[in-house]
């Protein structure tokens, strides 16, 4: 990404890269002011929030009281001539006919799933509705950062990945990459807390149980397939089964493979060890997603090598 504008708006002063939130007031808008608030270069200048137009953003998010931020307002009033890039926290489906109304010059990270297959009959087919931007999905690179990170600064449209595809192609990649792991029979066990859920759930209605969902037919499934057959030049099909979790936030997937002829466990953790800059336990610890978020809150900036 290139930009030279310097912006002295309210909430951005000093930085020179001015980012617009669409679809502010959810979770995942919530997560981007938290990253961008100590970014040293970007700053937010526009956030829209359709239903809570007119509200401040820590009506919403108290937590975000001291960040310096825009109200929010409705997407039709938005002058996009005040942002350089844009976030895209819009539910799915509803972002393909708005990114493709927004002035072509402006970098678009698109949180939703609505380009993340690169088939369009296999979005239709998974989705349920018709593609509504198929000329934009050519533009599109998958935001793995780990795996495309050279791609992704060079390109206008960014698809970022879901959160069950991310959790399984991280560890999957270099195993596959390295051919260390066979391409069929892997087994995906994964679970998710509930702020990743598409509505609110009563605490009634998820504390104290467990349950699958999307059983044989969960709309990750094309993706994880995606993008661990691309590294692997062959077909790869996997089984996949999410399950809700009584807990706020995180993901584990725990998943099963089957390891190529003389391979060993402690090549697979070997070849992790070397791909990703991240806590790796085998054996001593076991890994839990209570200390995932401890450290994501000391080091925002950790870096995987793919
Ligand atoms: C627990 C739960 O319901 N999770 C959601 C995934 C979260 C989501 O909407 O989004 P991404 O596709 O952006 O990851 C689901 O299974 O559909």
């Amino acid at each position: 990404m290139t930009f030279s504008s310097i912006c002295f708006e309210q909430g951005c002063w000093f930085k020179d890269i001015r980012i617009g939130l669409l679809g502010a007031s959810g979770y995942t808008g919530a997560e981007i002011v938290r990253l961008v608030a100590n970014h040293p270069h970007f700053g937010v200048t526009l956030m829209t929030a359709d239903r809570k137009a007119g509200q401040s953003m820590d009506s919403v998010f108290p937590h975000l009281t001291a960040q310096k931020l825009p109200r929010l307002i409705s997407i039709k009033d938005a002058d996009f001539s005040t942002v350089d890039a844009v976030f895209c926290c819009l539910p799915h489906g509803t972002t393909q006919e708005i990114i493709k109304r927004l002035p072509t010059s402006l970098n678009i990270v698109d949180l939703s799933a609505d380009f993340r297959l690169r088939d369009i009959s296999e979005y239709e087919e998974w989705y349920g509705q018709p593609h509504k931007a198929v000329e934009l999905q050519k533009e599109v690179v998958y935001g793995l950062t780990e795996l495309l990170r050279d791609d992704i600064k060079k390109a206008l449209l960014v698809a970022n990945p879901g959160c069950y595809p991310t959790s399984v192609q991280l560890p999957l990649v270099p195993l596959l990459k390295a051919n260390l792991i066979k391409h069929d029979n892997i087994i995906i066990d994964a679970k998710s807390g509930d702020t990743g859920a598409k509505e609110a759930n009563l605490y009634s209605e998820i504390a104290e149980g467990i349950s699958s969902y999307g059983v044989t037919r969960h709309r990750h499934v094309p993706e994880i397939e995606q993008g661990l057959s691309d590294v692997a030049q062959s077909k790869v099909t996997v089984s996949f089964t999410p399950h809700l979790m009584p807990m706020i936030r995180g993901m584990q997937s725990t998943i099963y493979v089957e390891m190529a002829p003389g391979v060993r466990t402690q090549d697979l953790y070997q070849q992790l060890k070397s791909s990703y800059e991240v806590l790796l336990l085998l054996n001593k610890t076991i890994a839990t997603t209570r200390d995932v978020i401890r450290s994501l809150s000391t080091d925002g900036t950790r870096r995987g090598r793919y």
